[in-house]
């Protein structure tokens, strides 16, 4: 773990269970190889992942079984260890490539950027070779003005111990807001591409294995799914999944099976599977092969319990590649000035362990004490002005106390500013909020605007029941399990207020996932914790008339990732706006912003 890192603390322990093949998973890391410093269930580091790979690769060789790492992208932005460096991933990119990666594909985050896909292709590719695997992502060499597939479409290999032979695919959900270097097939037309048909004519593995940043219940997955199923009746076919940001296991079949492990390095998904047979001509004919047995733990990536798993200790444990990587992390953070106080938190700040609005929502802070202070202009100052932000904008909670440079980073990761379309009728610019958050059919299939919203309420909207208030109103509902199809109730602090469950006092709050499996995927006993539902977007007013607070016209001022949506709404509203009527409202992200807002505001001591 890095220096000042919190201690992690000791739980009740879920072990884990091993197969003939086993897995471990990371996916949506969004840099933070230097773990959660200010939560004792998150802190172990990347350094002390690769010791843990270390050692149970040794003991998967003294079982006589396989283990295998896999990634799922999502490897950049959201982390000061990624985000604060020029270039971005000055260092992260020699940190990751210390673990032993054996199937690796891209998430949507290394694509938003021309730099950071170049990057991708130029350095992690490069870094993994034959083990990064892009079945429907294609790159543009700016060099040679060609397009080429960003990886391999596909791999296979045999296992080390077993000699079980693995084809692994390696696939990103239909995702169309990258830069213009990359090209993303759509996953329905992959799979009818003429090379895809031929693996699954020609190839008879052991297994498939599909690698994919793609959430397990979203139809990508379920098409995957139906495409291999239809012609290997009889294959076990697992999935690695990604981008919702969940613990969550989804069975496809009784061969079928898929873990997806949560988020920003909290969550080390372990999947260990049994009952694999040698395949042999006659199966597909006469239906040998029976079920495989599947099991998953979501182990919390902190040293209580990567100790408690390898049966090792604070001196045992850390390998010399495992150290080395810690010390890696802690010069690159100590050169970006990431723990830099820039103010105090005068109190916790949730995403969605707080109701909106309220005092303990971060989306209540940013609309009634910032935007209206930041997204300010000389020239404008007279004119009334509605702010809007997406929710997706602010990613982490800010705990009470110190906010670092890095903190910046990890609440408001993305390079986005403010335009604005100046004098807008009120009657028409007060009706985009509430269109853009009631999603009406307003909007096309490629504009959901799920897409503005936090990534994890992608899951909780479709797998979990957003219920009425204590207080009867609809407001800040919270999600409620709604059955075993379900994916998860995230994230830890200390204490555990809910209404669910009574706590078990000494518990940490954290992760009590039900997945298709059931309750006991969570290596370790947490005390449970109630999220709220967050709207896709907030809007700040700023400067209307006292008397009937109605003015004429504002400017209508945004964040630039909202604009697909804005255009339609105005038009919706009777505005007969275009992208041309959108200008820029200064040049400063959001990020510089509100680091200059607390610098100013929240400068007390801690
Ligand atoms: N410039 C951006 C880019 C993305 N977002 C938000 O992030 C969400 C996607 O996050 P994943 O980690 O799941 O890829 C997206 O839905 C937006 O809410 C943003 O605000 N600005």
């Amino acid at each position: 773990a890095q220096p000042g890192a919190a201690q992690p603390v000791a739980a009740p322990m879920r072990e884990l269970s091993w197969g003939q093949l086993n897995f471990l998973h990371t996916t949506d890391s969004h840099g933070w190889l230097g773990g959660h410093l200010q939560e004792p269930q998150y802190s172990a580091d990347w350094g002390d992942y690769v010791s843990f790979a270390e050692h149970m690769r040794r003991k998967a060789d003294e079982k006589g079984v396989d283990l295998i790492v896999i990634d799922t992208g999502d490897r950049v932005e959201g982390n000061g260890l990624y985000d604060a460096s020029s270039p971005k991933g000055l260092f992260t990119y020699d940190i990751f490539r210390e673990q032993t990666i054996d199937v690796l594909c891209s998430g949507n985050h290394e694509l938003y950027k021309a730099d950071a896909a170049d990057r991708e292709h130029n350095t992690t590719v490069p870094n993994f070779k034959e083990n990064y695997i892009a079945s429907n992502l294609d790159y543009l060499d700016d060099n040679t003005g060609v397009l080429v597939p960003m990886a391999q479409r596909y791999r296979k290999f045999r296992t080390k111990n077993l000699g079980l032979e693995i084809v692994t695919f390696g696939f990103l959900f239909n995702f169309d807001k990258n830069a213009n270097n990359t090209v993303v097939q759509r996953v329905e037309d992959t799979i009818r591409e003429e090379w895809f048909q031929k693996v699954l004519r020609e190839e008879k593995p052991d297994v498939f294995v599909v690698t994919g940043h793609v959430g397990l219940r979203m139809p990508e997955s379920r098409a995957i799914f139906e495409a291999i199923r239809k012609q290997h009746w009889f294959a076990p076919i697992l999935f690695f999944g990604g981008h919702v940001h969940v613990r969550d296991a989804r069975r496809f079949d009784d061969k079928s099976y898929g873990i997806a492990s949560g988020r920003y390095m909290e969550t080390i998904g372990w999947a260990s599977v049994d009952g694999i047979g040698k395949r042999t001509e006659d199966d597909e004919v006469a239906g040998v092969r029976g079920s495989v047995s599947f099991s998953r733990r979501y182990i919390d990536n902190n040293l209580y319990g990567l100790y408690h798993h390898t049966g090792l200790n604070e001196s045992t444990f850390p390998t010399p590649r495992g150290q080395g990587v810690s010390e890696m992390i802690d010069r690159a953070r100590v050169s970006l000035g990431l723990d830099y106080k820039l103010g105090c938190a005068p109190r916790d700040l949730w995403v969605s362990r707080a109701k909106y609005p309220g005092e303990g929502s971060m989306y209540t802070w940013i609309e009634n004490e910032v935007l209206p202070d930041v997204v300010v202009r000389q020239d404008r100052k007279d004119k009334p002005r509605l702010i809007i932000t997406n929710t997706g904008a602010l990613r982490f909670d800010i705990f009470k106390g110190p906010f670092t440079k890095d903190n910046t980073y990890l609440v408001f990761p993305f390079t986005s500013k403010f335009r604005y379309i100046p004098d807008v009728p009120y009657q028409v610019a007060k009706k985009v909020l509430p269109l853009i958050n009631r999603a009406g059919p307003v909007f096309q299939a490629s504009l959901d605007t799920q897409f503005l919203n936090v990534p994890e309420a992608m899951a909780s909207k479709k797998y979990f029941v957003a219920t009425d208030d204590e207080d009867g109103s609809d407001e800040g509902s919270f999600f409620e399990l709604k059955g075993p199809e379900s994916a998860q109730r995230p994230l830890g602090g200390v204490e555990a207020e809910t209404a669910m469950s009574v706590p078990t006092p000494q518990l940490l709050a954290g992760y009590t996932t039900e997945d298709d499996m059931g309750t006991d995927g969570d290596d370790t006993e947490r005390s449970p914790i109630k999220m709220y539902a967050v709207p896709n977007c907030v809007q700040a007013e700023v400067g209307f008339p006292e008397e009937d607070g109605r003015p004429d016209k504002v400017d209508l001022v945004f964040i630039d990732f909202t604009q697909p949506w804005i255009i339609p709404a105005l038009k919706f509203s009777g505005g007969d706006y275009s992208d041309a009527d959108v200008e820029q409202w200064d040049h400063e992200t959001l990020t510089y912003k509100v680091g200059e807002w607390i610098r100013k505001n929240w400068d007390g001591d801690c």
